[in-house]
């Protein structure tokens, strides 16, 4: 007898959010171990790994520091694991989404206790069971999916709190698109990044990311500028971590996902964060969708609010043509097998057409803005 198709929902072993918890996370770590191996950028050593690994070696851990160079890509992840000699007990990852993901590589090729610490809540990319790899030129390479998710995902707001707020944004960019997306694949009944379909419990979270940040967005925005943690702020770290985490990884991707990996085909362009280049392909996925207008206004008018990308001069396209935007179309719509299934066109012709429908959407939203 055949099964059904499996509804699959998966997690960390442990989430555990706390101001000022990185300076006092000894009870949480020393569960796995005391030979350590951490990995995190220069700049992000500067800012508080350095001090932590201090924090970490006056609590009797023997800690191996790896240098991540900015690419979460297989030559670089080679590297870091080459460099590791003594097989330690559990790694650390601590910094932005691409050295989490590069992190979280380290521990499954070693077979190891994962910890991931995000320094930002600019992606949903602690959660989740997979690496997003890249080429060293910057272009999508693969979606490296892990046996187990991490063991343990350390969220300190008072470290977030410090970050400038294009980070935050950026993370409300990457988990607003979630429920979007997710809703796109629930309705064909689509696999997810958790390998089976999705679950009432993905889709209800991802739905609850969403309102978090209707909600308290605005409010943490100005306490993330202000460098504090208020409630506000703390609730919307868990929507862009926790949240949109579970219910992207078990309610599945679609269009805006497909779409930001091939920002880079279009050979120019400013430097974009993950989110900034999500929030412009939700866009561009909600009118293709034909999304109604009040939906629609809702997340622009909040992408307005914390500078989010909503028009193509905000990626750095204004005077891209047809043809530039129709390379971003075709990677998009040839990287992902699953993308002719959804409801809605899905052509790259309607991809760039959506793309240039946002641009001009937006225009006109934000000149009658100013004119009321
Ligand atoms: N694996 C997943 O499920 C998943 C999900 C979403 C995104 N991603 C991946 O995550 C990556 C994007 O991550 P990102 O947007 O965090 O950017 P990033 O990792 O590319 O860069 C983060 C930058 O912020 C700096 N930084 C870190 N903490 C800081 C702090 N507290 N203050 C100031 N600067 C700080 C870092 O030094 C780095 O330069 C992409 O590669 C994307 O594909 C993966
Ligand atoms: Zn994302």
């Amino acid at each position: 007898m055949q099964i059904d198709l499996p509804k699959i929902f998966i997690s960390p072993s442990n989430y555990i959010q706390a101001k000022n918890i990185l300076f006092n996370a000894d009870p949480y770590l020393s569960r796995y171990g005391t030979k350590a191996v951490i990995v995190g950028d220069e700049n992000v050593y500067g800012l508080v790994g350095d001090r932590f690994i201090d924090y970490l070696k006056d609590n009797d851990y023997t800690v191996t520091k790896l240098m991540f160079g900015g690419e979460a890509s297989p030559e670089e992840i080679q590297k870091a694991i080459d460099e590791i000699k003594d097989t330690p007990d559990f790694v650390i990852g601590i910094g932005g989404g691409k050295t989490l993901d590069t992190a979280k590589e380290i521990g499954q090729h070693l077979n190891i206790y994962t910890v991931i610490i995000p320094t930002l809540a600019s992606t949903d990319a602690p959660i989740s069971r997979l690496s997003v790899l890249y080429n060293e030129d910057g272009t999508f390479n693969a979606y490296q999916f892990h046996t187990k998710s991490p063991d343990l995902v350390l969220v300190d707001p008072a470290v977030i709190s410090q970050a400038p707020p294009r980070f935050l944004a950026s993370g409300f960019g990457d988990a607003l698109s979630t429920y979007v997306e997710a809703k796109a694949v629930g309705d064909i009944h689509g696999f997810t990044n958790a390998q089976g379909i999705g679950t009432i419990t993905a889709m209800k979270i991802a739905q609850a990311s969403t309102d978090t940040i209707f909600e308290f967005g605005a409010q943490a925005f100005e306490a993330n500028k202000a460098k504090v943690v208020t409630p506000a702020l703390e609730a919307v770290i868990e929507a862009n971590i926790l949240m949109s985490g579970l219910g992207f990884e078990s309610g599945g991707t679609s269009l805006a996902h497909a779409l930001q990996n091939s920002f880079p085909a279009l050979k120019k362009g400013k430097h974009l964060m993950h989110g900034e280049k999500v929030a412009y392909s939700l866009l561009t996925q909600l009118l293709m969708e034909n999304a109604e207008r009040d939906v629609i206004n809702h997340y622009l008018h909040f992408f307005l609010q914390v500078g989010l990308p909503t028009i193509l001069e905000d990626l750095g396209w204004e005077d891209a043509t047809d043809d530039e935007l129709m390379l971003v179309a075709n990677d998009a719509a040839a990287a992902w097998t699953g993308i002719d299934q959804l409801r809605f066109d899905t052509s790259p012709e309607a991809i760039v057409a959506a793309m240039r429908a946002v641009d001009q959407y937006s225009k006109d939203y934000q000149g009658h803005a100013l004119a009321e």
